[in-house]
């Protein structure tokens, strides 16, 4: 993994905020004044987005099916032009777009952008055209969070050859925030944390996060957030949340949590 922060001194904290397809069908206005509570504490910001909603429907459009494996889209050469043009051409220009508009200047990145994400395919008898990160290039990253830009990143990486290839947009997110070591990454989607038996757990372990994975009470969507946040923290990240829209949600830690 490439990254050039640690040659740096910087004052500035970083958060990763990853903005869930789910979410953002349903995104208030209001959301974003978060955004600029983050800049005046001094956070530099990246995003990156997903898009799952917006991608299920255009594949319906044009009646390619596909599944979903733990949380991973299985997806055919058909299917990941459609999943590149959905996530580059509509979803990422959409947030680009209410970004500026409520005054926070945005620049929308996709895995080819600067060579961001180089990845190779993942399994490709199981998943498809579905990569797997091998480097995460931050040179642009970092140009543009010292001129104040926020970098607005889709899920989309690229082969050495330049094959577009599919990635979840949790694992995008913890492999960008690994990369420009960020101190706190936050996966917001349509449900404020994790919830056991339709209750929100403020505080997860690991060994709970396994347990729940095993016994199904952690499933879907969920599956590739937990991952991406125990991925994290394990390597160093100080801070990893899954949240709704109003922020508020569960805290991933290391700790034991007692009963
Ligand atoms: N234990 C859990 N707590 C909350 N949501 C869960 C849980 N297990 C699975 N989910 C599902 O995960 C979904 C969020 O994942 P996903 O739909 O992929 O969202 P996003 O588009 O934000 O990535 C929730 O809406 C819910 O259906
Ligand atoms: C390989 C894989 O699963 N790619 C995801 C990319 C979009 C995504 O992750 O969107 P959400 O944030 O809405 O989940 C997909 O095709 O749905």
């Amino acid at each position: 993994m490439t990254t050039s922060k640690s040659t740096q001194h910087t004052e500035h904290k970083r958060i990763v905020i990853k903005l869930g397809g789910s979410m953002l069908e349903g995104l208030e206005s209001s959301f974003f004044k978060t955004f600029h509570e983050f800049q005046n504490a001094g956070y530099e910001i990246i995003i990156v987005h997903g898009g799952g909603p917006a991608i299920n429907r255009e594949l319906a459009k044009n009646g390619v099916t596909s599944s979903v494996v733990n949380g991973i889209r299985v997806t055919s050469k058909e299917a990941v032009s459609i999943v590149q043009a959905t996530l580059v051409g509509q979803v990422n220009p959409f947030l680009v777009h209410q970004l500026n508009k409520a005054g926070i200047e945005a620049i929308g990145l996709s895995g080819y952008d600067g060579k961001l994400l180089s990845c190779t395919v993942l399994d490709e008898a199981v998943y498809g055209s579905v990569g797997q990160i091998q480097q995460v290039q931050t040179d642009m990253l970092e140009k543009l969070l010292k001129a104040q830009i926020v970098p607005v990143i889709s899920c989309i990486g690229a082969t050495a050859d330049g094959a577009p290839l599919n990635i979840n947009a949790d694992t995008v997110a913890s492999e960008i925030a690994l990369a420009v070591k960020a101190d706190s990454l936050l996966l917001v989607t349509d449900t404020p944390g994790i919830q056991i038996n339709q209750v929100i757990q403020a505080t997860v372990s690991p060994d709970e996060i396994t347990q729940w994975v095993a016994s199904g009470d952690i499933y879907g969507g969920m599956i590739p957030k937990v991952e991406a946040a125990l991925a994290c923290l394990q390597s160093g990240i100080p801070s990893v949340q899954i949240v709704g829209q109003q922020l508020t949600g569960t805290d991933i830690t290391l700790q034991e949590v007692l009963a």
